[in-house]
Parts: structure tokens; C-alpha cells; sequence
């Protein structure tokens, strides 16, 4: 998924300037978090794993920009970085992909699904608290393959990836927004460079697309906010409608049972700052004992 990521980069950028391929050098570097599969992000470190290494390229000068899922980055990025562009937002919704059953609710009693997601945990617990989760990583095919051999029933990955590798006819229900709220960022890539660096800035604004820009800020502002922990399960979607922005924001036990929703609007300029006071306002709301049981 990475090199597919980065090619539409790529594309983009040679379509915005008409420049020839040759001018782009793809570097791909396989990161922690590719290599460790077999446990979940919380448990190996969380979310810097898949960045560490490229950032390090970034900031020494060996690499120009970085491609990545908006979704695996950290809220905090290292002194210096900054995501300077977002790409148009692919489809933000999960996607099932049921072997016993097309749907989450027609899953047998007791059925197993494979994901490793703390938020798809609990949104799955939340909807069938039968349904025993189980840890499921790795890249997609492998997480395909798992299935067919019948190692669980269902499997819930993001629509954007599926389309993006071209995998989306092993789909069997797509979730909608309003029962299963997916990551912040979730559909998003960004793209990473050095602050100032003019050059990069002047060749990254026309592939920038502001309504995602402006979504994805606020959504990450909200993470952010609630101290982004990976051991959390938060939901956060937003969406441009003219110069207005809409967020919904969802906490949730790992049980599924006790969560705190908040939803804001205002205008596109205030994004994250209105992500972030959604975030403070659910934080207050939910005291800190909240998070202290969880995490
Ligand atoms: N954590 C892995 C990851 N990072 C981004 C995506 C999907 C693509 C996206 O959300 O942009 C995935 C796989 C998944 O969640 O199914």
C-alpha cells in the first residue's frame, strides 16, 4: 500500500507540473511496524514505528518528502517536519470482509473477528458483544489469507486501502460513518517535509487539497487533544461542506460498553482549533478515570 501511496503522489505531482518521471526518485523502506507482525501497534510502540525511519531520512536532507497514511502518524511529528500537503481523501469507511456472513449482525454467535485495531475492537463489541476479536496484523493479503483458511470469520479493513491495492471485490458490507466512525485521518495521505523548505512547499501546494487539509487537521487536532494514546480507542471524522467543517468525535471503552460522543461545526479557518476543543470538551466529560481503566 505504501508504493501504491506513493506512485498517486508521484502522479499527482508530475500531472500538477508536468514534469517528466524521471525527475522523482521513489525510495521505499520497509519500517518496524511493516516487519513486526505478529502483535498489535499498541503493544510493538504504537504509531511511530512506520515513520521513524523515513523522518530521519527526511530531516538529514537524503529524502525531499515523505508519503503516508495520514492515519499512522503521529500527532506530535519530530522538530522540524511537518505535513504540508494531504492528497484528495479516498472513501473514510471500513470495509467488512465476512467468510461465515456478509454483515457484522448475520455473524453467527460467538463468531471470531481477526483486527487488531483497538477502535474496531470496541465499535465491534459495541454493535455484537458475543463477537470474540482477535488480533489480526499484517499486510492485507496476509490478513486475506488468514481468512480463507478459515482462521476467522470476518475481517474488517479500511475501504481506502482496499481501493488502493484494487482488492475492493473481497468486500462483503462497508460500514457507514454514523455506527462505526472511523480513525481520524482514516482515507487520508499526507505528505511530510521540512518546514521552510520553499522549494518543496512551491511544488507541494497544487497537489494539496484543501478540504482534506482542513478535515484531517481538525480530526488529528482532536487526537491530539485526548493525548492521541494508541491504547484508546477514538473515532474522529470530519468534513468540509462549503466554508463550514463538521466533526463528530467518538471515545469508547475496549469493551464497547461506556463512550462519550461529541460532535462540533464552524468554520474551515478554526479546524483544529475546533478539533482540539472537541477534544478537551470530551476529555472534561469523561473525567480522567476513563482513560486511567483502559490504558
Ligand atoms: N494501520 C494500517 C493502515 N494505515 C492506513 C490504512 C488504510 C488506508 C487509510 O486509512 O488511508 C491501514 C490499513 C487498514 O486500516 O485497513
Amino acid at each position: 500500500m505504501a508504493l501504491a501511496q506513493a506512485h498517486e503522489a508521484r502522479d499527482r505531482l508530475m500531472a500538477a507540473h508536468g514534469l517528466p518521471e524521471e525527475m522523482f526518485e521513489i525510495v521505499v523502506l520497509s519500517t518496524k511496524g511493516d516487519r513486526i507482525t505478529d502483535r498489535s501497534l499498541a503493544e510493538i510502540g504504537g504509531k511511530g514505528l512506520f515513520t521513524e525511519e523515513l523522518e530521519q531520512q527526511l530531516a538529514s536532507g537524503d529524502l525531499d518528502i515523505a508519503v503516508h497514511s495520514a492515519k499512522d502518524m503521529p500527532t506530535q511529528l519530530p522538530e522540524g517536519l511537518c505535513l504540508s500537503a494531504y492528497l484528495p481523501r479516498e472513501d473514510v469507511r471500513d470495509a467488512v470482509i465476512g467468510r461465515t456472513a456478509p454483515k457484522l449482525i448475520d455473524l453467527p454467535q460467538g463468531a471470531t473477528v481477526g483486527s487488531s485495531s483497538l477502535r474496531r475492537q470496541a465499535l465491534i463489541r459495541r454493535i455484537r458483544p458475543d463477537i470474540n476479536v482477535i488480533t489480526f496484523r499484517g499486510l492485507v493479503d496476509t490478513r486475506l489469507r488468514k481468512l480463507q483458511e478459515g482462521k476467522v470469520d470476518a475481517t474488517l479493513l479500511a475501504l481506502a486501502g482496499l481501493k488502493r491495492l484494487g482488492k475492493v471485490e473481497v468486500i462483503t458490507d462497508i460500514l457507514a460513518v454514523e455506527t462505526f466512525p472511523p480513525a481520524p485521518a482514516q482515507g487520508a495521505i499526507c505528505i511530510e517535509s521540512r518546514i521552510g523548505d520553499a522549494r518543496i512547499d512551491a511544488l507541494l501546494a497544487s497537489v494539496n487539497d484543501a478540504p482534506t487539509f482542513d478535515a484531517v487537521s481538525c480530526e488529528r487536532a482532536f487526537l491530539a487533544a485526548l493525548d492521541g494514546s494508541c491504547r484508546t480507542p477514538i473515532a474522529g471524522y470530519a468534513f468540509c461542506e462549503g466554508d463550514q467543517v463538521r466533526f463528530s468525535g467518538l471515545i469508547i471503552t475496549p469493551d464497547g460498553r461506556n463512550q462519550h460522543a461529541v460532535t462540533a461545526d464552524g468554520h474551515r479557518r478554526d479546524a483544529a482549533a475546533l478539533g482540539t476543543r472537541a477534544g478537551q470538551e470530551i476529555r472534561a466529560r469523561a473525567g480522567s478515570t476513563f482513560f486511567d481503566d483502559w490504558s
